[in-house]
This record gives structure tokens, C-alpha cells and sequence, in this order.
């Protein structure tokens, strides 16, 4: 796999970090969490692939384990607020000072610098910041974030991941680390340029909800069908808009044009109506095959029983059962092969990390007694 061979230490956090870890775990790396000790359960539910560590770094003895095993890792990731980890001298002067190859990520939704930086947030705050939200949501409905997907993923844990990717490309040329921060603020307003770029032709000069693509036009939206469900359509090119009429049946000539704005509300009014004359599976005949660019809008999971998804085995089950997509993009040599077993419990592999990373059985054994790290290889045996 791509990654193979890359060693990253994964401090652990609440989303954003973990789906960083997850990727790279994905493509080959080899991905260490670092979990703290006395902790029941983990929140990290994108632990794919993964080790856990359980190591106590409010201890000056826990921070040495720590710093140990950054200097023989590739890559360290931690998902604090700006002056955590200098606070117990892991800071990247400290750890870069001893391994110079060390490529550090920083990812936080403000970034490392700026009067937010030591502020607490979530997703919402960091897509507020981004000038995304503003743009998010119905005529005369208030801004929604879609759910916590452009900050925490699009804009913070894959942009990271990115980042990590492009450090690590760049170390193969220089032989040297570097610091990466990724704010979240930043990286959702990147994933978001085309928002900024598209204005000079006028795609967003109308209030929010108003303009072509966020909701504002009936040849781009979402359809309740007889049954409840729903359809997704995105007919914006003219030659696909005539398909679309055409499947539903209405002549061309009876309509408002496509692109007069003014009657827009009264066109998504007859779509309503007549795709509320069928089944979401009998629009899926008419228009399956076409271009009218009409879709079912599937549930997280109808989408694994769908024909194209099912050809393509974009979506997996686990050995637990459990639905998640695939990793993304598909590499035709050397393809992401995502772990299938279950994620690992909090300690499960201290034991046998601190053994490869060097630790003898004494210092391990000392390590255990005094708290420093836990051990919790009997509850996976169970
Ligand atoms: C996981 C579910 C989904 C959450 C997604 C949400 C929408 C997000 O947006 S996540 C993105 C959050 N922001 C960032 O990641 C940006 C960078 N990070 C930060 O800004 C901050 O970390 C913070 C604001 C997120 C948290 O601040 P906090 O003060 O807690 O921590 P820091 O300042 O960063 O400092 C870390 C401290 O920890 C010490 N540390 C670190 N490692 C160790 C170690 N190994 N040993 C010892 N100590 C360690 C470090 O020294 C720092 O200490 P100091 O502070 O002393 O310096 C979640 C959605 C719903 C959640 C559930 C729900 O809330 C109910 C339950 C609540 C319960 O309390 C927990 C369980 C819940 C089930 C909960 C679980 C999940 O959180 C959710 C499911």
C-alpha cells in the first residue's frame, strides 16, 4: 500500500484526528494511538486498522515513553488546542530537535496562531468561521451546518491527512520534517475556494437559498416521492434539463424557461406535484439510463444493496458486521486495504509497542506498576 512502512503516532482526540489516523491506516501506515490511562471506552469510532496505547502524559516518565517513540516514528498527530503539548514538552521543538525527520501535525480548528487559537469549538464554530455557514441553508430558514462534515472531515481530518502526505513526499527529497498546521477553519474555506472563485460569474449574488446550487433552483434539489422517499436532482445543463422534463412527463413549452429565475418558485412547485405521483423505485425506471441527472436518495443503509454501489463494493462490512464506505480514491497498483478486524480497546497493545519500540521487560514492568501506561491485552483475549 501506499503508505506501507510509515509509522505515525496518533495522540488521541474526538473526530477530526481520528479520521487523519484512519486514512493513513487505510493506505498502509501503520497508525499508534495514543490513549490516556484510566479511561473506560474510547470515543473513537474511526479507529480502523489502529493500535492503542494507553500512556499517562501528565507524568514527566509518560512524556519520555511518549517522545521515545516519536524518535523512531514518521509521524506525529495531535488534536490539541494551541500550547497543549508544549505545556508537557512535546512541542515540536522538542521532539523535532531529536528527530529531524519528524513530520509534526497540528490539528486544530483555529490554527496554531490568532486570537481563537486557545478557544474551544466544534465543527460548527469552524464553519462559521469559514464563511461557509453563511452560505448553508433554505430561503428564509436560518444557516445549517451539514452535520459535522466540512470542518471536522472535508476541511480538518482529510486535509490533514493531505497535508501529512504532502510533508512526507517533500521529506523524501529534502530528508527533513516539518511542522503542518492545519487549521480547520482553513481547510473547510480551501475545500470551499470554488465558493470564492465562482463569484465573479454570479452563481452566489443572490440571497442564500436563492442561487442555483444551494437550494435556490427546481432542476437542483430534492423530491418527496409516494412512498416518503425522496429523489435528487441536478439537471442543470440544458440537454439534461430536457431529459428531465421529459421524464416527468411535461411539455417544454407549457413551463417557464429553465433559467428564468422569477418563476423558479412556481416550476419547483409542479415538480413537487408530479414527482409526488410516484414511487422513488419507479422514478428510478424512467430515469436510470438517462441523463436527466435524477437519483434516489439512499439511506446510510440502502446505500450498500444499490446496483452501482453493490458493483463497485463502495461500501464494506465489517467482521462485526458494521457498514462503512470504502477508502477513497481507488488506487489501481497499490489500493488502500482497509483492516477488517475490530478496533482495538484502550491499551491493548501497550505492551507490545513499548516492546518494539525498544522497552525491556523491566522498564515495561516498571512502567505498568507506577501508572504510567496500562495494559489491557486480557479484555481483548475476552
Ligand atoms: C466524538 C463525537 C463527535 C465530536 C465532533 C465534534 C462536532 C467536533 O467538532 S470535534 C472537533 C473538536 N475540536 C478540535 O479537535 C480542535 C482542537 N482541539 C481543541 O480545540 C480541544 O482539544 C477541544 C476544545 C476539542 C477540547 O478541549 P479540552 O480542554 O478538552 O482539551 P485540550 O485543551 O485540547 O487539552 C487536552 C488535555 O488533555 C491532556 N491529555 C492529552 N492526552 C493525554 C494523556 N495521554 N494523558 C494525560 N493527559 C492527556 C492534555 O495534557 C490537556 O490537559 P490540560 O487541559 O490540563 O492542558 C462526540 C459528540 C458527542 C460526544 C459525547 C457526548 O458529549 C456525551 C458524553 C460526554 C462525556 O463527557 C464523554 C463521553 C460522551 C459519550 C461524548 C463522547 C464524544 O465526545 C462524542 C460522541
Amino acid at each position: 500500500m501506499a503508505l506501507a512502512g510509515v509509522r505515525v503516532i496518533e495522540l488521541a482526540g474526538l473526530a477530526p484526528a481520528p479520521f487523519c489516523g484512519m486514512i493513513l491506516s487505510d493506505f498502509g501506515a501503520r497508525v499508534i494511538r495514543v490513549d490516556r490511562t484510566k479511561v473506560a471506552m474510547t470515543v473513537d469510532t474511526q479507529a480502523r486498522g489502529k493500535q492503542s496505547v494507553a500512556l499517562n502524559l501528565k507524568s514527566p516518565k509518560g512524556v519520555a515513553v511518549l517522545k521515545r517513540l516519536c524518535l523512531q516514528s514518521d509521524v506525529v498527530l495531535e488534536p490539541y488546542r494551541k500550547g497543549v503539548m508544549e505545556k508537557m514538552g512535546l512541542g515540536p521543538e522538542d521532539l523535532i530537535k531529536e528527530n529531524p525527520r519528524l513530520i509534526y501535525a497540528r490539528l486544530t480548528g483555529y490554527g496554531q496562531s490568532g486570537s481563537y487559537a486557545k478557544a474551544a469549538g466544534h465543527d460548527i464554530n469552524y464553519l462559521a468561521m469559514s464563511g461557509l455557514l453563511s452560505m448553508l441553508g433554505r430561503s428564509s430558514e436560518k444557516p445549517y451546518a451539514p452535520l459535522n462534515l466540512v470542518a471536522d472531515f472535508a476541511g480538518g481530518g482529510l486535509m490533514c491527512a493531505f497535508g501529512i502526505v504532502l510533508a512526507l513526499l517533500e521529506r523524501s527529497r529534502s530528508g527533513q520534517g516539518q511542522i503542518i498546521d492545519a487549521s480547520m477553519v482553513e481547510g473547510a474555506a480551501y475545500v470551499g475556494s470554488f465558493m470564492w472563485k465562482s463569484r465573479s460569474i454570479g452563481l452566489w449574488n443572490r440571497p442564500r437559498g436563492e442561487n442555483l446550487l444551494d437550494s435556490g433552483a427546481p432542476f437542483y434539489d430534492t423530491y418527496r416521492t409516494s412512498d416518503g422517499k425522496y429523489v435528487a436532482v441536478g439537471a442543470i445543463e440544458p440537454q439534461f434539463y430536457q431529459q428531465l422534463i421529459q421524464g416527468l412527463g411535461l411539455d417544454d413549452t407549457d413551463l417557464p424557461s429553465q433559467m428564468s429565475v422569477t418563476d423558479w418558485p412556481q416550476l419547483r412547485q409542479t415538480f413537487t406535484q408530479v414527482f409526488a405521483t410516484k414511487t422513488q423505485a419507479e422514478w428510478g425506471q424512467i430515469f436510470d439510463g438517462t441523463d436527466a441527472c435524477v437519483t434516489p436518495v439512499l439511506s446510510q443503509d440502502e446505500v450498500l444493496s444499490h446496483s452501482h454501489n453493490q458493483a463497485r463494493g463502495s461500501f464494506l462490512k465489517d467482521s462485526q458486521g458494521e457498514i462503512s464506505p470504502r477508502p477513497a480514491p481507488v488506487l489501481s497498483r497499490s489500493p488502500a486495504e482497509p483492516c477488517g478486524s475490530r478496533d482495538p480497546f484502550i491499551g491493548e497493545h501497550t505492551r507490545s509497542v513499548l516492546k518494539e519500540y525498544g522497552f525491556d521487560q523491566a522498564q515495561i514492568e516498571q512502567l505498568l506498576s507506577a501508572g504510567i501506561v496500562e495494559c489491557n491485552e486480557a479484555k481483548a483475549r475476552l
